[in-house]
């Protein structure tokens, strides 16, 4: 913790400065004091020295009287002896005033001068440094002054000894030399005591000085001192707090680390030092059991061991890597685990150590695998479903190009699936689906994929095909015809027991610029073939079969634009009586192309049904239709005439498919007699009782019901009986022959004998000979359509027909 680190540093500074400042404190008050006791003890030795200096004068001066009286040799000796104390501080004195002191002559002269050794270094110290001071300059004045005295009286005692070694003295002499005498004692006098009370003065005020000088100095020491503890002290706080909050940062840190997180902390040698709780449940270790081992303890074997260079080359690099990673648990158990490594620097950028942190992602992936496998599978069978097989089958596409072999895709949907739903209910339809996908994934390879599509469309991809075209077809006609025997046995189905067979689409790929999709679409048209040849078969795709395909898509295309840009058109068909007489008419719808012309309804009402566009189709008829009746309303011609429309089976059971004929008779405001509605033999046989409700509201609404096309499908009696018709039409194939082929001569014979037991009108269409209307008049038809009477006109050209009959 770097704040923590200086903050601890500059205390450490301070506490040394403080010590610092005192050891300065002691070694500047010691020097002054030392300073201080110098000067003292040189005033002190001054005052001394001047005492000795005083009595050594006066002693001088008595030897002198004495002498002057006694004139005995040993009074002028005692005065000589006496008069050198004085002479000797002279000399000291002189020796420290020159320019460049003379330190051994004022020695000497301050011995002489009868100064106590010791003392002499202090005495010119204080001379030496105070002497320009103006308290020390009044002592030297003093000083110097009692020098010259003592030298007048040095001069007075000469001239006194020569005067009596010379016996030329007399008491005038003696007299005069006394008085003189006694002047310089006086004056001395007078020196020695200021030389004394200004030395006192000064050892007073340097006493003082020294004492203020301490004080102050020791104050500042103090003031200092304080400062800086008060500095020290606010540190030594703010270090409490930092610990205070470094202990808080340990116990979060503390927490942190028994998070729910797996966390293992390692040195730079990767031995492990500290796991927390969650690690050692995790992977079963105890602490006690995985400190000291290595993270190499944890391996689970899957991973070779460039991964591992890698990841640590990135820790080096990076400081860091993260990523997913195979654990092994300490019963041996591989796990999934997203790992962090980190590196932990020290202070020099050294690592080291390193922390990890990872989470179990045990569950994720299982959840992951789960959606994966939901994503790409059918939950009903569990087979793969479309996206897993277009997956596989680009893997494919890749790997054929390579290897050059040849695959293929099988597109196999039931047969007549829809009805056996209808019927047997959509339970009994998905037991079937899994049955099928049961025996499909029996029957393959393990490479190969059985996938289903949707409804009852599974596609089987087959690789690793013979790299010739016809080998591969050949394989893959085997396997299509096993499939169909496989799938055509008998299934039991709860309480059911039931067949059903299979139309097989076949497209075999080699991988060369080949397209998922088209192939897929290929395998589907030649299912849709397979299914025109009869079912239960199967068929290979050509390119015959893509050129009908892309016709078709662009028919779909051209379909759309036509109803928007009403292109459409009705044509009508005479239906007379057996006098020839028009009775009503059947509207059929042509398609007036751009480019091509009269478009019939044979080439485009088939693909209108299967893509629904059959709806807005057969609406617009409708619409038209009841329009026309409408506009005949007001020509006796015409105002009798039925018209006949064709319902297709889808348009049939639209829910509102009633209301919207309900609609268009209101909304027109015909006659709903005079509409008749053609419906389809097939259209009965699903979902009868539905159906006849639907024709009951019909019926409720006035129309007529035609049965078209009778003959054709299933003509179940049964059924007829129930459906509420009002007329059956007699399908034009048994028409055409009925002059020619007894069969048919029977089935239309029969045909009319049964429409009137039912109580039914009966239509013959396609009569184009007088024989065949003469046939169908003789057996009891009185109702006819065909070219014999007119073909599918324009409105004008019908108009224009019936003013002619
Ligand atoms: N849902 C709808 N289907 C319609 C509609 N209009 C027609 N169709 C269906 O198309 C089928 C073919 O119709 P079209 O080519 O118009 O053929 C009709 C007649 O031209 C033809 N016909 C009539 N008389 C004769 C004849 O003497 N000889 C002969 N070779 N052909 C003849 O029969 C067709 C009418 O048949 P049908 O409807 O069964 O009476 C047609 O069958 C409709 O299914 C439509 O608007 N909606």
């Amino acid at each position: 913790m770097p704040k923590k680190l200086a903050m601890r540093n500059t205390t450490i500074s301070h506490v040394y400065l403080i010590i610092a400042m005192f050891v300065a404190m002691i070694i500047t008050l010691t020097f002054l004091m030392q300073i201080q006791m110098n000067a003292l003890m040189a005033v002190r030795a001054y005052i001394g020295g001047a005492g000795v200096w005083a009595k050594a004068q006066k002693e001088a001066i008595l030897s002198l009287e004495h002498y002057a009286l006694t004139h005995d040799e040993n009074d002028y000796q005692n005065y000589q002896r006496s008069i050198q104390i004085p002479i000797g501080d002279l000399q000291a004195r002189i020796a420290l005033q020159k320019p460049n002191p003379d330190l051994a002559m004022a020695r000497e002269g301050f011995l002489i001068g009868g100064n106590h050794p010791e003392d002499i270094e202090s005495m010119s110290d204080l001379f030496l440094r105070f002497q320009n001071f103006s308290f020390m300059t009044e002592v030297i004045k003093s000083w110097t002054t009692g020098d010259k005295l003592i030298a007048e009286l040095n001069e007075e005692a000469e001239k006194l000894h020569q005067d009596i070694s010379s016996h030329s003295i007399n008491s005038d002499t003696v007299h005069t030399f006394m008085i003189r005498t006694n002047i310089i004692n006086q004056h001395l006098t007078e020196q020695e005591n200021l030389f004394s009370s200004t030395l006192a003065t000064i050892s007073r005020s340097a006493s003082h000085a020294s004492r203020n000088f301490s004080y102050t100095i020791a104050l500042l020491f103090t003031l200092l001192g304080v400062g800086i503890s008060w500095t020290i002290i606010a540190r030594i706080r703010a270090i409490d707090t930092v610990l205070h909050n470094s202990e808080a940062y340990l116990r979060i840190a503390a927490t942190a680390f028994e998070s729910q997180e797996n966390l293992i902390i390692t040195d730079a040698n990767e031995v492990i030092l500290r796991v927390n709780k969650a690690f050692t449940e995790n992977t079963g270790y105890s602490a006690e059991e995985i400190i000291g081992q290595t993270p190499r303890l944890l391996k689970s074997g899957r991973h070779p061991p460039e991964f591992y260079k890698e990841m640590w080359e990135t820790i080096q690099l990076k400081g860091a890597w993260q990523g997913e990673i195979w654990g092994r648990r300490k019963n041996g158990q591989i796990y999934p685990k997203w790992l962090s490594i980190s590196a932990v620097k020290g202070a020099g950028g050294h690592i080291t150590h390193y922390i990890g942190s990872y989470i179990d992602i045990t569950e994720r992936k299982e959840a992951e695998e789960k959606i994966k496998y939901i994503a790409f599978h059918d939950h009903l069978t569990n087979l793969p479903n479309r996206r897993l097989l277009l997956d596989r089958l680009q893997q494919a596409l890749t790997s054929n190009a390579r290897s050059g072999r040849k695959g293929a895709l099988l597109f196999i949907d039931l047969d007549n699936f829809k009805d056996l739903n209808d019927t047997l209910g959509h339970d009994t339809g998905d037991l079937l689906l899994q049955q099928v996908a049961q025996r499909l994934e029996a029957s393959f390879r393990e490479n190969d994929t059985v996938s289903r599509m949707g409804g009852d469309e599974f596609v089987v991809m087959l690789l690793d095909l013979s790299e010739h075209h016809m080998e591969a077809a050949t394989q893959t006609e085997l396997i299509g015809e096993k499939t169909l025997a496989i799938l055509s046995q008998p299934y039991q189905l709860d309480k059911y027991e039931l067949t059903c067979t299979a139309s097989i689409g076949i497209t075999l790929f080699d991988g060369n610029d080949q397209m998922k999709d088209e192939l897929m679409k290929q395998a589907d048209i030649a299912m849709y073939q397979a299914k025109k040849a009869g079912r239960n078969t199967l068929r290979f795709f050509d390119n015959q079969m893509q050129d009908a395909i892309t016709i078709r898509t662009k028919l779909d295309t051209e379909l759309h634009k036509a109803l928007e840009s009403q292109q459409f058109q009705l044509y009508y068909q005479i239906q007379v009586d057996n006098a020839r007489r028009p009775i009503g008419a059947e509207a059929l719808i042509r398609w007036q192309h751009p480019t091509r012309g009269v478009v019939f309804p044979g080439e485009f009402i088939a693909l209108a049904e299967e893509t629904g566009l059959i709806l807005p189709i057969g609406k617009w008829v409708l619409d038209t239709a009841c329009a026309q009746i409408k506009a005949w309303q007001n020509d006796a011609s015409t105002q009798a005439l039925v018209l006949a429309v064709n319902v297709s089976a889808n348009q049939f059971r639209q829910a509102d498919f009633v209301s919207q004929v309900q609609t268009c008779v209101q909304l027109h405001a015909i006659n709903p007699m005079l509409l008749k509605l053609e419906l389809t033999e097939s259209l009965m046989l699903k979902d009868v009782d539905d159906t006849i409700v639907t024709m009951n509201s019909l019926k409720e609404i006035g129309v007529q019901l035609s049965l078209d096309d009778f003959g054709t499908g299933y003509s179940s009696l049964q059924y007829l009986k129930r459906l509420p018709f009002d007329q059956i039409k007699i399908d034009r194939s048994f028409v055409r022959d009925i002059a020619t082929d007894p069969n048919d001569a029977a089935i239309v014979q029969t045909i009319i004998a049964m429409a009137k037991t039912l109580g039914l009108n009966v239509i013959a269409e396609g009569v184009e000979t007088e024989e065949q209307r003469e046939f169908l008049n003789l057996r009891g038809c009185y109702a006819y359509q065909g070219y014999l009477f007119g073909k599918p006109v324009p409105l004008e050209q019908f108009e224009a027909m019936l003013e002619l009959a």
